[in-house]
């Protein structure tokens, strides 16, 4: 593990950033590389709909071409599926040797869509966490732990860079692991499509239907499946699950090993092994990017499809007479998964 005495911030001080995208990530490492005392621009196309809140931020933007020509440290934090396109257009043609690229993901590497000259560092500051509860974190003294790993090191100095870099956005305070872009890419894709993201999203799913189709009140289903979680997660978060199984009742607990693996069963896991399969042997990339690259139309309807299940409606009514239950995040629009 490294954590903050282990880099040296005056190595990212003293290289001029970019940082091209200004979304959940961008927002985030843009800021708080700013206030660790670092040259920053912001690389956003003419007409981009976040220049305006990267400049009342404080950042000067500039486009992609003009960040990467002006910079020396390029960190890519558009989304996944358009660096392909942002790299060959503003940044390939502005690169020179000594420069180094950065990503938050290890997607296009991984997935070989970009393909960067010998002559630049090539390395990964990735959190592990969302992009505005990284900016968050920084902004009250904490951080969100961060992986790191290098791909290539033509400088012979790009693991001093990466860390460096990683304490500028306050990874090294909650602590870096040394790691690959392909270690990173796949457990990644992994966590957020079983557990974190979509297991999490489709078990909440699942039990606020089976407690409602049985005839319980909406409003009954949703505290008990989804605002409950919060608060469970939040002792497993602070002392595993053990903690969890400290606080609640004996009768809870019982429950938990006989019912948990009725529902997580043998099967899942096989499941788990199917989805980890697709992620390395590439089938999910390509179907993700053969989408974007027509437009999009699968993911716009999972996104409908989604917004529209009750259990959005009903959660915004009932956060709506919770005061205290309030979005962080000024230009978060309720009920929307769209950035
Ligand atoms: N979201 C997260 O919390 C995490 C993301 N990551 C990784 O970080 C990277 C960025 O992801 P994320 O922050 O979610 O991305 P976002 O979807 O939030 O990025 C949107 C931003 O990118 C801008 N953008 C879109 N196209 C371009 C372009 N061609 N050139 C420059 N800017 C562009 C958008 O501008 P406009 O407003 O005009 O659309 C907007 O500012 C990815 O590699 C992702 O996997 C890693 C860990 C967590
Ligand atoms: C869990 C989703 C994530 O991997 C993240 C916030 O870490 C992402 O890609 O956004
Ligand atoms: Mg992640
Ligand atoms: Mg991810």
């Amino acid at each position: 593990m490294f954590y903050d005495d282990n880099a040296d911030l005056s190595v990212i001080q003293g290289r001029h950033v970019a940082v091209l995208g200004y979304g959940s990530q961008g927002h985030a490492h843009a800021l708080s590389l700013r206030d660790s005392g670092v040259d920053v621009r912001v690389g956003l196309p003419e007409g981009s709909k976040s220049r305006a809140k990267a400049e009342a931020q404080g950042l000067r933007v500039v486009t992609p071409a003009e960040a990467v020509e002006e910079a020396d440290v390029i960190v890519v934090l558009a989304p996944d599926p358009a660096q392909r396109k942002l790299y060959k257009e503003a940044i390939e043609p502005n690169l020179v040797d000594g420069d180094a690229l950065v990503f938050g993901h290890g997607f296009n590497i991984r997935f070989g869509y970009i393909k960067p000259p010998a002559g630049v560092d090539v390395f990964m500051v990735a959190p592990k966490g969302p992009g505005h509860l990284v900016r968050r974190e920084y902004s009250e003294g904490r951080g969100v732990p961060v992986l790191v790993a290098v791909e290539q090191d033509a400088t012979g100095k790009a693991w001093d860079l990466a860390l460096s870099y990683a304490k500028g956005i306050g990874g090294l305070r909650a602590g870096g692991i040394k790691t690959t872009f392909t270690e990173e890419t796949e457990t990644d894709l992994f966590g957020e499509q079983a557990v974190l993201c979509g297991g999490v999203s489709a078990l909440i799913t699942a039990g606020y239907e089976t407690l409602t189709e049985a005839g319980y009140q909406p409003e009954v289903a949703y505290f008990e499946c989804l605002h409950e979680l919060k608060l469970i997660v939040d002792l497993i978060y602070e002392g595993g699950i053990a903690k969890q199984r400290w606080s609640v009742s004996d009768t809870a607990e019982y429950g938990d090993y006989v019912s948990g693996p009725r529902i997580i069963d043998a099967s899942v896991k096989a499941r788990m092994k199917e989805v980890l399969g697709d992620i390395t042997d590439g089938t999910f990339a390509a179907r993700f990017i053969a989408d974007q690259d027509a437009g999009a139309p699968e993911f716009a309807e999972f996104r409908k499809k989604s917004q529209e299940h009750p259990i959005e409606a009903v959660g915004k009514e009932l956060r709506g007479l919770m005061a205290w239950v309030k979005s962080h995040d000024d230009d978060y629009v309720e009920g929307s998964a769209a950035r």
